[in-house]
């Protein structure tokens, strides 16, 4: 496990900051929740977390070791990233998308070891992909396929996961299921989500973005407040608790205006 950092995080793009001074923790072993609009920054913050973009200005920090003092394999060996629609260029089936989790633990002709055979058996099981591992990537429902990309992830025997909306093809019973995993998990997670509710049952902390700038941090009951939700969204909502279970509800009631107030993105170097 290990706490994910960032200092003045920004990164722009044809002029535009996408990202704007992103000050975030994400604690050990635990999972956080990236919440926002469509365009607020999520997807752009999870690559720079992962290292598929470089800051323009700013730092990521894996504990205490800025990521780009990490190199490539030692990334690899602690960090696993499932994004949204991976799709694979040539045939293969579920397992050797699978089994690519254990290539940073490899060398490149070594044949997998007893020891990752046993790790992409207990990530396909705890999937519930074991009877479709031998079945053509591209046979897959959209389901399945984000399924196959966590027990990749699974695979790696990460200290960290990043996740980009990894609920959005799934069923009722999957999504919870997914999220009952991640938080069974010995692992820090970073989860972009769209659904409050499930941000709400399942992150331990969350951060909310506007325009790529981070607008609360903190426990579910702190940033999921009817006023924030209203500013950020533009839906007037009801909060309460769930009667039987104690946890946190939202309530969709209205879209309101009250959005319109913000102010646009600052342009800005880096
Ligand atoms: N490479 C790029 N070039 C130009 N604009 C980009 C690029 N990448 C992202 N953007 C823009 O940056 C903004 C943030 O995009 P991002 O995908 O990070 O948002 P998001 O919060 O993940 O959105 P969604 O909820 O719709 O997935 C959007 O306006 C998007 O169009």
């Amino acid at each position: 496990m290990g706490r994910i950092t960032t200092t003045r995080l920004s990164w722009s793009v044809e002029g535009r900051r996408l990202l704007d001074a992103i000050d975030m923790a994400a604690p050990d072993g635990k999972v956080t929740g990236l919440l926002g609009p469509n365009g607020s920054g999520k997807s752009t913050l999870l690559r720079l977390l992962a290292g598929l973009r470089r800051p323009g200005t700013g730092t990521v920090r894996y504990d205490d070791v800025d990521l780009s003092a990490l190199g490539r394999r030692a990334l690899a060996r602690r960090l696993a990233v499932v994004e949204q629609d991976v799709t694979a260029h040539h045939r293969v089936t579920v397992r050797q998308v699978v089994e690519l989790g254990r290539t940073p633990f490899r060398g490149r002709f070594d044949a997998p070891a007893a020891h990752d055979r046993r790790t992409v058996d207990a990530a396909l099981e705890r999937t519930d992909l074991t009877g479709r591992q031998h079945r053509d990537w591209h046979t897959l429902s959209g389901g399945e396929k984000q399924r196959a990309q966590l027990a990749r992830a699974l695979a790696q025997e990460p200290r960290e996961i990043l996740l980009d909306e990894p609920t959005n093809h799934l069923d009722i019973r999957h999504q919870l299921e997914l999220l009952d995993l991640l938080t069974s998990l010995d692992v820090s997670c970073v989860v972009a989500l769209h659904d409050l509710n499930l941000a709400a049952r399942y992150c331990d902390h969350l951060v909310l973005l506007r325009h790529g700038r981070v607008v609360a941090a903190g426990a579910p009951d702190a940033v999921l407040t009817p006023d924030l939700i209203a500013d950020v969204y533009g839906v007037e909502v009801l909060v309460d608790r769930e009667p039987a279970t104690g946890t946190l509800r939202v309530t969709y009631l209205s879209t309101t205006t009250r959005t319109a107030a913000v102010p646009a993105p600052r342009p800005g170097p880096g």
